[in-house]
């Protein structure tokens, strides 16, 4: 569904504001009832390791390149990732912002600007990317 065609409400950034108000509501929560509320009492390097998996995962789903799976493995790791910043306090919008700070923003001209030269590395930087 392309973002012109999406009912109201159903935005992505409305989409995830709605989940980070849930893992909000989730701190403190019984973590019988809720996988949220467990992740979050189970502490930072639970929620990472579940990242790492996650990662792993779509990665492996980009290998076979099947678009379901790779569409899956994704929300899987966006979820964990967006369990992480809630976390840390952080809200979904500060990614967005920073994400909407970058556009137009070539990654070659933001590297440059660190002061790291762009085209062809020395051979000993190689695979540094
Ligand atoms: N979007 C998700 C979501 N995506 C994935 N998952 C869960 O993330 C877990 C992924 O783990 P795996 O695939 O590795 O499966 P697993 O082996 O069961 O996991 P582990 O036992 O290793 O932790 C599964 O339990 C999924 O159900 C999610 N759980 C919750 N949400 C959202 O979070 C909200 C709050 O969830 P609860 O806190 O559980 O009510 C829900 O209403 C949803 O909107």
């Amino acid at each position: 569904m392309s973002e012109s065609s999406r009912p109201a409400g159903q935005s992505a950034e409305a989409v995830l504001s709605r989940l980070a108000e849930v893992l909000a509501s989730r701190r403190g929560g019984d973590p019988g009832r809720s996988y949220v509320a467990r992740l979050f009492s189970k502490g930072n390097d639970a929620i990472l390791k579940k990242i790492g998996e996650e990662a792993t995962e779509t990665v492996m789903a980009a290998k076979d390149g099947v678009a379901e799976r790779i569409v899956s493995e994704t929300a899987d790791l966006w979820f964990h990732c967006l369990v992480m910043l809630e976390f840390h306090g952080i809200r979904p919008e500060r990614v967005l912002e920073e994400l909407a700070r970058r556009e137009g923003l070539s990654g070659l001209e933001e590297k440059a600007s660190r002061g790291v030269a762009t085209g062809r590395e020395p051979a000993s930087e190689e695979g540094k990317e």
